[in-house]
């Protein structure tokens, strides 16, 4: 079976990256990307590559190459369904906010609307390819309205989770580790199988694409981001134990990670951990195991959410404790709003997190991240609702210079690890704030001797007070 024809629904994060990737590397399949969002789209096509909706390293280039050849953005879904063989749904599937499974389970009304747009519009058969992140057994619940309200054309369901990374999009699509299918265990399902083999294979080795039925597919993204996020919360419990007793948490991670066993990466202790997904996938897999009454297992997935929630607020805590007690009408710079270096994303940031913490005190906050709009940062402010939106922006100024973002302040923090905050001149930096100088270091990445030799009283997640006195 050769697909000549793709079409990907939702061109976020997601969709756009990896479609990009597979049009780059598959000249002869058409690909059209379509949303509803027409700003997204609009900006997808925008001529200036610097003005696409995601920033990604990269991403310029590969959209260059592709887009107007065979990769198209568009918002004309009906269409781009009807012409399509093979219908990727990469929609958002954010936790629910209200009704059954508040706060917890995957809100899949974005999925469904899919379905039944793809049910009501084709008349050929069609695969349909979950790329969206969903809880285990949703493809049947996909295949019930496919078949249910469809014309009565044949459809076939793929999971095909994606594991890339924000800030390395690029690179993960290009040189994954593996790529994942999941389908049915029948003649059909297997030919369906190969076809999207086939299209990942133009580039990656096969023996790294993994072939699976459709529930460990689904189940195994969970699966993945659960214990990458069980990692960070792992060594972020660790860090609060080495501020008291003296050990240093990057020298305990090189310590255990050098153990081939346990291994390198995921081991950097940080404010907490963020991102869109994180939370959302753990929340959703502790609902599952409730749901099917396995409560201590909802317990054990859920601790790695308690602990970086703990993190965060202890975070804060920190900065008024050592700020004497008081950041009541105290300039507090914040370096950095992303949930990590290199996007441009502050979805579930800690920062946002700490941010409110901080106002609470009545502290007043100053911003500079390199890549997010002050648009951005307060809406993300606003959507915790915790006061106006007038008051937010009296108490929290963004500025998009950083020198001038740290005059004047009594503490700066990093909550984001932007490789620029480490080539500041942070001499220079020590002379326009207020003394005596705080730096918060909430990534563990400025040289704590150099900082406290220019003077600063520099306090990092993961390193004793001891040390700091
Ligand atoms: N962001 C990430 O790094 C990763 C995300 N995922 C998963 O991929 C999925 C998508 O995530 P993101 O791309 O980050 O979300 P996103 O919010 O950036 O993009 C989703 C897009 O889908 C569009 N959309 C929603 N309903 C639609 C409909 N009925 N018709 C057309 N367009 C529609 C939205 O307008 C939006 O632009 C989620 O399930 C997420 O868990 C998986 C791996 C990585
Ligand atoms: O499903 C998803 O959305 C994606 O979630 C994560 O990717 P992402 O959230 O983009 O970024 P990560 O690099 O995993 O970082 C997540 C958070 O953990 C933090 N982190 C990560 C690693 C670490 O050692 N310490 C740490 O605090 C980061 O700063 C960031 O806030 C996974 O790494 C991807 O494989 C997955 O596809």
């Amino acid at each position: 079976m050769k697909i000549k024809n793709i079409c990907c629904i939702g061109a976020g994060y997601v969709g756009g990256p990896t479609m990009a990737v597979l049009a780059l590397k598959n000249p002869d399949i058409n690909i059209t990307i379509v949303d509803i969002n027409e700003a997204r789209i609009a900006a997808w096509n925008d001529n200036d590559l610097n003005n696409l909706p995601i920033y990604e390293p990269g991403l310029k280039e590969v959209v260059q190459e592709a887009r107007g050849r065979n990769l198209f953005f568009s918002t004309e879904v009906e269409k781009a369904i009807d012409e399509a063989e093979m219908i990727f749904i990469s929609v958002n599937t954010p936790t629910k906010t209200y009704g059954k499974g508040k706060g917890m389970a995957a809100d899949l009304k974005y999925i469904e609307l899919s379905a039944r747009q793809i049910a009501k519009v084709a008349t050929t058969d069609k695969i349909v390819v979950e790329k969206s992140t969903l809880p285990v057994r949703t493809a049947q619940a996909i295949k019930n309205i496919l078949d249910h309200t469809g014309n009565g054309v044949k459809f076939q369901i793929l999971s095909n989770p994606e594991f890339l990374a924000e800030g390395t999009a690029v690179q993960d699509l290009l040189n994954p580790d593996r790529v994942l299918i999941g389908g049915e265990n029948s003649k059909e399902g297997n030919e369906t199988i190969n076809a999207l083999v086939d299209i990942y294979a133009t580039w990656i080795p096969k023996e790294q694409i993994l072939t699976t039925n459709l529930w460990s597919s689904e189940l195994s993204k969970l699966v993945a981001n659960a214990f990458l996020a069980q990692r960070v919360s792992s060594i972020n419990a660790i860090s609060e134990l080495c501020e008291v007793t003296g050990a240093d948490v990057s020298e305990v991670s090189k310590a255990i990670g050098m153990d081939s066993r346990i291994g390198p990466k995921f081991l950097k202790a940080s404010v907490g951990f963020g991102g869109s997904c994180f939370q959302k996938d753990i929340l959703n897999l502790v609902y599952i195991a409730k749901s099917y009454g396995l409560n201590e297992v909802a317990d054990y997935w859920e601790q790695v959410i308690i602990m970086n929630d703990h993190q965060k607020n202890r975070f804060a805590e920190n900065i008024v404790s050592k700020l004497y007690n008081t950041v009541s009408g105290k300039k507090i710079t914040f370096l950095g709003w992303a949930f990590k270096k290199d996007t441009n994303d502050t979805r579930e940031s800690a920062a946002i997190y700490v941010a409110d913490a901080l106002l609470n005190e009545e502290a007043e906050i100053t911003v500079y991240d390199p890549k997010v709009s002050e648009e951005r940062i307060y809406e993300d402010l606003d959507y915790l609702n915790t006061r106006s939106p007038e008051e937010n922006r009296r108490l929290l100024k963004v500025v998009m210079e950083p020198y001038h973002a740290c005059e004047k302040a009594h503490a700066v923090a990093i909550l984001t690890e932007w490789d620029e905050f480490v080539e500041y001149d942070w001499e220079n930096i020590y002379t326009s704030v207020i003394k005596p100088a705080f730096v918060f270091d909430g990534r563990r990445i400025l040289d704590g001797q150099f900082m406290k030799d220019i003077g600063f009283q520099y306090d990092a997640i993961g390193v004793s007070i001891l040390n700091n006195i």
